[in-house]
């Protein structure tokens, strides 16, 4: 493995329900008939690099395949066909021993069904992966309690999780999965359950420890501003293909199909897109004057491109050099709702 090995590489999955899916899958790829089989094809060829350190989005519509394409990726559902590696490791090659093994030291999940164990308390719960590691009780104990104040949920560390709230269920199912610190992280609509202000301050949360930790995060949601706040790239599926896999700005300005286009077409744009992603090279246009910054959005720029004079104006990185130019009308544009 070197540092440009993704973290997960898919190529051409597949996962087909039913009674023969090898032998469908044949015919299928012969060019057979799909729609008179009883079988069900949940994941279509998807082949996909992920990023270490990147945080990738899922999203499509009930049924699309996202939840089952996650879970091929631990192998937690063996696929039909294609490969799935992990830091350059094919897991379908490995034993059940190395899987288990794969999984307690690197992987944490949340899945929407909590999962959590109904005869332990929520502290002994959220500490429970760490008893598995053979971490001893006050340490993990301690790191429990401190996982479930993250999750607001001092005090109740001693409820069973019975007594507790759906979302306080969901909090705890997270706490449980941050508590060991997995290098990747796959979250199947993990805030689902969740009151919008709470649902925030946890999209916060994970932006922090996103940034503080440089997780690899698989994450499902149905919640396009939920996507568009944490994702660095976003793969929209339908019929259990990826249909487009790119950052929100190449979503929204470029969807690559129709689907895609209607899948985003009441967003706001401006909201999205950031002066970077509507940046053009300079080309030996003349700039003058202050450059604006490259990661806010043109609606965070709103003001300043209504009443800035300059027809193209110089955009910056975070370092404050020049990445490109903004054309302020492409800007206006935008805000006012049309294409850029
Ligand atoms: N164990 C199974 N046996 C048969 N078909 C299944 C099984 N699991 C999933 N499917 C089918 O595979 C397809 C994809 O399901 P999946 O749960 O991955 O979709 P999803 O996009 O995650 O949906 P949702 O947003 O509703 O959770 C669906 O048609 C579903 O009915």
């Amino acid at each position: 493995m070197t540092d440009s090995t993704p973290a997960i590489s898919c190529r051409n999955v597949w996962k087909i329900f039913g009674a023969q899916p090898e032998k469908y899958l044949d015919s299928l790829k012969r060019g057979g008939d799909e729609i008179r089989s009883p079988h069900v094809t949940a994941v279509r060829d998807v082949t996909l690099d992920i990023a270490r350190g990147e945080m990738l989005v899922v999203m499509g519509l009930s049924g699309s395949g996202k939840s089952t394409l996650v879970r091929c990726l631990s192998r937690l559902i063996e696929i039909t066909g294609g490969t799935v590696s992990v830091e350059g490791q094919d897991i379908g090659a490995m034993s059940e021993a190395e899987l288990i093994d794969l999984r307690r030291r690197k992987m944490g999940m949340v899945f929407q069904s909590f999962g959590l164990l109904p005869q332990r308390t929520v502290l002994e719960n959220v500490a429970f992966p760490l008893e598995m590691r053979g971490q001893d009780r006050n340490a993990r104990y301690e790191r429990a309690r401190e996982m479930l104040r993250l999750v607001g949920l001092t005090g109740r560390e001693g409820y069973f999780p019975r007594e507790l709230s759906g979302g306080q269920q969901q909090r705890v199912g997270i706490a449980r999965s941050l508590a060991i610190e997995p290098d990747i992280w796959f979250l199947d609509e993990p805030f689902s359950a969740l009151d919008p202000l709470i649902r925030r301050e946890m999209q916060d949360e994970f932006l922090r420890l996103k940034g503080l930790l440089n997780k690899t995060i698989v994450f499902i949601t149905h919640d396009f501003d939920e996507a568009l706040r944490l994702a660095d790239r976003i793969a929209i599926m339908k019929d259990g293909a990826i249909e487009q896999c790119d950052t929100p700005d190449r979503i929204v300005l470029a969807p690559a199909t129709e689907y895609v286009a209607k899948f985003t077409a009441d967003i706001d744009r401006a909201r999205v897109v950031r002066a970077s992603g509507l940046a053009r090279p300079v080309n030996g246009i003349a700039l003058e004057g202050a450059a604006v910054a490259g990661e806010l959005t043109i609606r965070e720029l709103g003001r300043q491109m209504v009443s800035d004079r300059r027809s193209h104006i110089p955009v910056a990185d975070r370092q404050g050099a020049l990445i490109g130019v903004l054309e302020r009308q492409a800007a206006l544009n935008l805000l006012l709702g049309g294409a850029a």
